[in-house]
């Protein structure tokens, strides 16, 4: 009866695919599931107990009208008060990790380490101690985009020095906290600090040296990132048994046609917008992309620059970096598709003549309230299919993933594209890809940059009206916890938006 039954849906699912039941796959037992999150983001209490002014309290308060909604971090959701009720929450989850970043200039009010705040360390050891007792591992980002304002008054990471400076702070952070933290991000998406925030206006500093400032960046960036991780290698990894990587941002991307055109306009998008930093610590080869440097070295010379706006890095450079990293990290979002056919209407010079491609999502991709974030089919997969092939599969972190909506309890968008991706995810591991965790964007609510708290990504709203800051689960986050329980993808799971969390520590 049973193999009547089987073969009778089997020849049936020919048709209507929905016969069978989908087949549940399970991510792996030792996998990690986390939620992430930023200092400037969530901590608040902007000028408290010794911080220092950094770059987001600096536009935030000198050009109000920089944030959609003219607010800014001064409290965001008061984690720095607020942060057992966030361990609680990370309980009530049931994640292993949680990925928060440093704040440079609470540790560092100067940006110089020549001066250490106590009550810095006292805070993170106190989140880091909290973490610890419930088992879940402190995933550490160095830097995620709040710069110690002295050190951007020099040139941020405009200026060589950087580096030297990044690695003096690097070093606090693995002595103060490197016997207990053991999984180590230097930077937070190299891209969007030099693309977004010195080759335009899109984030802090806003510096908007187009075409030639995401360059400069890029490159002291990435030194700056290889300082700090020999650092960590050379003076405490064989005493700290820890890890350190970075962490970029990628998104999908496909060509809009199966022309040779594309396919080439595919490849020189990959390159400017995540290789020119990942390259230089993954490829063989080592220092930029050739192709996009050849492009930009040409164009430099056709608009009259005695030498290439990208800067070259030295033999010496490219030993230095590659390989300067124990992992992948992957912050992914969103996708679309690559066309070479452009309009040519962009600012001259700039990163987006540089790549010279155009950029098509289709009607029916569903779209978050963020303008860039749409909904693409496998999208992740896509990503990381193209990362292990280019470097060679390696071990892969998503240290971010995450979806948009207006405020509000019930987040069916955001379930819907959380499940695809980990559908995605799961594609990426049958297909032998080295992925090892996923951590979620966000853990609740927060100062989204400058769309203020106008676009939400939390699993938990926060009440920005509320002092107290309350903190209550959107139906994404009953999703997840069963996610993280079973270790499967459940479509037909349908939490009530206000069920009550519990906590099943183990
Ligand atoms: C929502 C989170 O976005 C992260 O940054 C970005 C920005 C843009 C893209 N993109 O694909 O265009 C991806 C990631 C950021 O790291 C985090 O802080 C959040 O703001």
């Amino acid at each position: 009866m049973k193999a009547l039954v089987v073969f009778f849906c089997l020849s049936l699912a020919m048709r209507y695919s929905t016969c069978v039941p989908k087949q549940r796959r399970t991510f792996p037992e030792d996998f990690i599931f986390g939620v992430s999150t930023a200092s400037y983001q969530i901590e608040g209490a902007w000028n408290l107990d010794g911080k220092g002014e950094n770059i987001w309290d600096y536009l935030t308060h000198n050009h109000v009208e920089a944030i959609a909604d003219l607010s800014n971090g001064d409290i965001a959701a008061d984690s720095y008060h607020n942060y057992l009720r966030d361990v609680e929450m990370l309980r009530e989850l049931g994640v292993n990790a949680y990925r928060f970043s440093l704040s440079w200039s609470r540790i560092l009010p100067t940006g110089f380490a020549n001066y250490i705040n106590k009550a810095a360390i006292d805070y993170y050891n106190n989140l880091i101690n909290e973490l610890l007792k419930y088992n879940i591992k402190p995933v550490v980002t160095l830097y995620h985009w709040d710069l110690p304002q002295k050190l951007q008054e020099l040139g941020g990471f405009g200026n060589p020095l950087i580096a030297d400076w990044f690695e003096d702070y690097a070093r606090v952070a693995f002595q103060y906290f490197g016997d207990r933290v053991k999984f180590w991000i230097t930077i937070n998406e190299p891209k969007e600090i030099c693309l977004d925030g010195y080759g335009s206006t899109a984030k802090a500093p806003m510096l908007n040296a187009s075409g030639i400032g995401e360059y400069i960046c890029a490159k002291n960036l990435i030194i700056a990132h290889a300082k700090a991780y020999h650092a960590y290698s050379n003076d405490f990894k064989a005493t700290q048994g820890g890890v350190c990587g970075i962490t970029f941002s990628v998104s999908s991307a496909q060509p809009l046609t199966s022309s040779e055109e594309d396919a080439i306009a595919l490849e020189i998008h990959n390159q400017g917008e995540w290789a020119i930093y990942s390259d230089p610590i993954y490829s063989k080869e080592g220092g930029f992309p050739k192709e996009f440097s050849e492009r930009i070295a040409l164009k430099s010379l056709q608009q009259g620059y005695p030498r290439s706006r990208l800067p070259a890095y030295t033999e010496e450079e490219k030993d230095f970096v590659r390989g300067t990293s124990d992992f992948f990290g992957v912050n992914h979002y969103s996708g679309s598709l690559v066309s070479a056919v452009t309009s040519n209407n962009f600012v001259v010079p700039s990163f987006n003549d540089d790549v010279g491609v155009s950029y098509y999502t289709p009607e029916e991709w569903p779209r978050s309230v963020s303008s860039w974030l749409t909904q693409m089919p496998n999208s992740l997969n896509i990503t990381l299919t193209r990362l292990r092939d280019r470097y060679d599969n390696p071990e892969i972190y998503i240290t971010e993933n995450g979806w948009s909506t207006y405020q509000g309890l019930n987040d069916d968008t955001r379930v819907n594209y959380m499940r695809a991706a980990w559908e995605s995810a799961l594609d990426a591991l049958d297909a032998g890809i080295n992925l090892k965790g996923y951590m979620a964007w966000s853990l609740m609510d927060n100062f989204e940059w400058r769309e203020g708290y106008s676009e939400r990504f939390g699993l938990y709203e926060v009440d920005f009206e509320d002092p107290a800051r309350t903190r209550t689960p959107r139906k994404s986050a009953f999703v997840y916890k069963q996610l993280i329980s079973t270790r499967e993808v459940d479509h037909d799971y349908d939490p009530d938006s206000q069920s009550v969390m519990t906590i099943n520590d183990s």
